[in-house]
């Protein structure tokens, strides 16, 4: 087993400066850019008397910005404050019960790593992270950690809870669209990923990223970024800071819907800075396709607006096996899929 866990994090609360290897050359370094209050706000309680306007709401927003902020969503104050808490202790644990989930093995359940590709990439990213699969959670829950003590029971109710926030997002989104009642039921959002990410306090996050720009390649994400800033959106050019809200998901669109809605739904790029105020850990859910699922312009939209389709129709598996070495080379992974 390769030992060796390049944690920079392990430094983080005594370093007093950034480490060479995390210091970005200047044109990449991220610029100051003030808090964001454009990003829509949807709110769901109003989901049974005003339908159509919501879904108006959220089709404008994943068109404008990719991006927007759910509140009123079923998830208890409770559940959305806990998965944070037992996330942070997870990465606050000492590195010898974190590295037994080391990344070695593309084909392991439980993946823990720092930065993102540590043994390939010329500068690091200053995040921790810790991923696997939570749907169906009945294959997944025994291999999570069981320390933090609370870790499969608070993950485990809370990704129920997600799942069926996104679902619902997606059926309004199907509506939205006027594709057939139930299109993304099934393969094409068979599977879910947990991502929960830590970005330790930095001494001087004007020469770092947590995370470059990318945008998400899986159906529809959903986020609960805890109280911290640090997620900024790239609009028209422009970086816009999300703005934290209290017991709130950011929700966006992911380059599978991009496909899907034939270039109509966006999936704009973001990012992460960290923050020198206080170590910031996000909770992530990426509902996907399984892999074997086959990802085009659905046909009812081409035949419904009489357009071509702009991309070509890959299974998910294929388009996931390239997205990585794409992302990190700055290239757009949807170029690969456009016809
Ligand atoms: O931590 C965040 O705010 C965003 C994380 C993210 O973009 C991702 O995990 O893909
Ligand atoms: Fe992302």
């Amino acid at each position: 087993m390769s030992g060796k866990l390049n944690s920079p994090l392990g430094l983080s609360s005594i370093q007093s400066a950034v480490p060479e290897s995390y210091v970005l050359p200047p044109e990449k370094r991220p610029t100051a850019v003030p808090p964001c209050k454009t990003i829509p706000v949807i709110d769901l309680q109003g989901l049974d008397r005003d339908r159509t306007d919501l879904i108006q709401q959220i089709i404008k927003a994943s068109q404008e910005y990719g991006f927007f902020q759910l509140t009123n969503h079923g998830v208890s104050e409770e559940l959305m404050r806990d998965v944070v808490v037992v996330g942070q202790e997870f990465f606050e644990l000492p590195v010898k019960e974190k590295e037994r989930f080391y990344y070695r093995d593309p084909k392991q359940i439980c993946k823990f790593k720092t930065s993102i590709n540590y043994e390939q990439e010329e500068v690091h990213f200053w995040r921790e992270n810790f991923t696997h699969p939570c749907h169906p959670l009945e294959d997944y829950i025994d291999h999570w950690p069981q320390n933090p003590v609370r870790y499969r029971e608070v993950f485990g109710s809370y990704t129920v809870e997600v799942r069926k926030v996104g679902l619902l997002l997606l059926d309004l989104i199907c509506e939205g669209l006027g594709l057939e009642c139930g299109y993304f039921e099934g393969d094409l959002s068979g599977g879910m990923v947990m991502n929960t990410n830590y970005y330790p306090l930095c001494p001087d996050p004007s020469l770092v990223l947590g995370l470059p720009k990318h945008g998400d390649p899986y159906l529809l994400t959903l986020l609960n970024q805890g109280h911290v800033p640090g997620l900024q959106v790239l609009k028209d050019e422009q970086w816009l800071e999300v703005e934290p809200i209290p017991n709130t998901f950011v929700v966006n669109i992911n380059h599978m819907l991009q496909i899907i809605s034939n270039g109509k739904l966006k999936s704009a790029d973001h990012r992460v800075v960290p923050s020198s105020v206080s170590a910031r850990t996000t909770v992530v859910n990426f509902i996907r396709p399984t892999n074997d699922c086959l990802v085009g312009p659905a046909k009812s939209l081409l035949v419904k607006n009489c357009s071509p389709p702009l991309y070509k129709t890959i299974t998910f598996g294929d388009f996931i096996s390239t997205y990585g070495t794409k992302t990190h080379q700055g290239i757009d992974p949807l170029e690969r899929v456009m016809l």
